[in-house]
């Protein structure tokens, strides 16, 4: 199977955790097009969804399916979406696509975070993927030294991408997250970081991962 078709076997097994009737948190990536492109099968039994960028917020209404504003919603049921890293506790890295903020937003929002990955986003240990760390223009080089000097991790600014908030990603590399509830706490509280890619306190409480032998459920 291909990596495509491992994104469309988890999508579409997704939607099994969409309760009838409720509004969806949608997340941001090629794995979460496909769960999107299969929602769509579903629109008349939910109320809408609640979207955690400007590019699944264009695919939900090509869909047809109704886009609610984050402050309209007290509460979401499951928030679905892909990672760029999942560990065998649920923790993740999310913020490939530079979508973190919102996605944590919605996440936040959510009674269950979904997480639907193929295969080769599973790590015994966070870190091979850069770490993404969302942040205001003018604190960018002042965050990469205190990666440098807390972690010794070293980050470059992701070239030409601007966040849907109009700010900076620093991809940080060469991190072994052995404690990703500490480091996200910590990371979060430097002045001009807006939002850090590890998802601990907002962690997996399902996996669906894609596998060549079909999906495989880690409950965490
Ligand atoms: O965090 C994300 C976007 O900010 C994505 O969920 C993550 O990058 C995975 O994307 P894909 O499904 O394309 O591999």
């Amino acid at each position: 199977m291909t990596q495509d078709e491992l994104k469309a076997l988890v999508g579409q097994a997704a939607l099994a955790y969409v309760v009838p009737g409720s509004i969806v948190g949608v997340g941001t990536g090629s794995t979460v097009n496909c769960f999107i492109d299969a929602l769509a099968t579903m629109k008349d039994q939910i109320r809408g969804a609640v979207s955690s960028s400007v590019k699944s917020t264009e695919r939900l209404l090509a869909h047809g399916i109704p886009v609610l504003e984050a402050s309209e919603v007290e509460s979401l049921p499951v928030y679905i979406d892909g990672a760029d890293e999942i560990d065998p506790q649920g923790n993740m890295i999310k913020g490939g696509g530079a979508a973190l903020t919102r996605e944590k937003i919605v996440a936040d929002l959510a009674e269950r975070f979904i997480c639907i990955a193929d295969a080769s986003k599973l790590v015994d240990v966070l870190g091979r993927f850069p770490l993404p760390v969302e942040v205001i223009p003018m604190a960018a080089a002042q965050v990469a030294r205190r990666f440098a000097k807390a972690y010794g991790g070293q980050a470059t600014v992701r070239e030409g991408v601007l966040t849907d908030n109009g700010n900076l990603i620093l991809d940080v590399r060469g991190l072994q997250i052995r404690e990703p509830l500490a480091m996200e706490a910590e990371a979060t509280l430097w002045p001009g970081v807006v939002t850090v890619g590890i998802f601990a306190r907002h962690k997996a409480a399902v996996c669906l991962l894609g596998t060549p032998e079909g999906v495989r459920t880690l409950q965490f």
